[in-house]
């Protein structure tokens, strides 16, 4: 296939990010933040190696992600103080160029394996399409119909939010796709599907093994 998808991916300031998350990892805040980045690292590498993605852009104004992410091959944009979510979404999509083919990807989806977000964009191909999260009312990714602007709705129950724009569900059958992390019983879960080194060197039994 070609890689003609350019993904934007969000992420607030680590120190706002993940909250409830706080203590999943013991030690403190820095260990909080290492978690936060973690999650991130482990979702834009196995993003960057999909097939059908050509590009990776983190939206974030904090300094320390560009440098966590220094030699990934994945850009950073600092929103510049936009209000919300769906705005830094939008405008990291704008950046990308929506004349071509973007998307938006959650940034806590440790367990996402490179095949599962190649086969989602395969099967929409190339119309406006979601992956719905595991308990299917959020949203772990959503791609614009070719050559059309993102309109991200994410937020509660995006899922229904996406659909009714006219995007169809992709990926239900990929569940390291669908597994976003928001709580200490979602990064189990991960755990159980098999995350990336990063997120496995925190949290996960030095047994587990990486996806693939
Ligand atoms: N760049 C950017 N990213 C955002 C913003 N708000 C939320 N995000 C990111 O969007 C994703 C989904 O947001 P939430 O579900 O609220 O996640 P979260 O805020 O990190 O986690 P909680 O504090 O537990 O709600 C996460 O990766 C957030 O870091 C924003 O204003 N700007
Ligand atoms: C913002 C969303 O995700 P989360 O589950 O991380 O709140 C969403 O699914 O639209």
């Amino acid at each position: 296939m070609d890689a003609c998808l350019d993904l934007v991916v969000p992420m607030k300031r680590l120190d706002r990010a993940k909250s409830r998350l706080r203590g999943a990892v013991p030690g403190g805040s820095g260990r909080h933040v290492e978690l936060a980045l973690a999650l991130l690292l482990d979702t834009v590498t196995a993003a960057r190696a999909a097939d059908g993605v050509r590009s990776v852009l983190v939206v974030c104004e904090d300094e320390r992600v560009p440098v966590a992410l220094r030699g990934t091959g994945v850009d950073v944009v600092d929103e510049r103080g936009l209000p919300g979510l769906n705005e830094a979404l939008a405008f990291g999509a704008r950046l990308l160029g929506e004349d071509g083919h973007v998307g938006a990807l959650q940034a806590d989806l440790p367990a996402l394996r490179p095949v599962e977000l190649a086969a989602a964009i395969a099967q929409a191909g190339g119309a406006r399409a979601f992956c719905p999260d595991k308990e299917g009312t959020g949203t772990t990714l959503l791609l614009a119909g070719i050559g059309e602007a993102l309109d991200p709705r994410f937020g509660p129950g995006s899922a229904a939010a996406h659909a009714g724009t006219g995007a169809v569900a992709v990926g239900v059958g990929t569940p390291g796709l669908r597994c976003d992390v928001d709580t200490a019983e979602d990064l189990e879960a991960a755990c159980q599907l098999g995350v990336g080194d990063r997120t496995a060197a925190l949290v996960c039994a030095s047994a587990q093994s990486s996806p693939g």
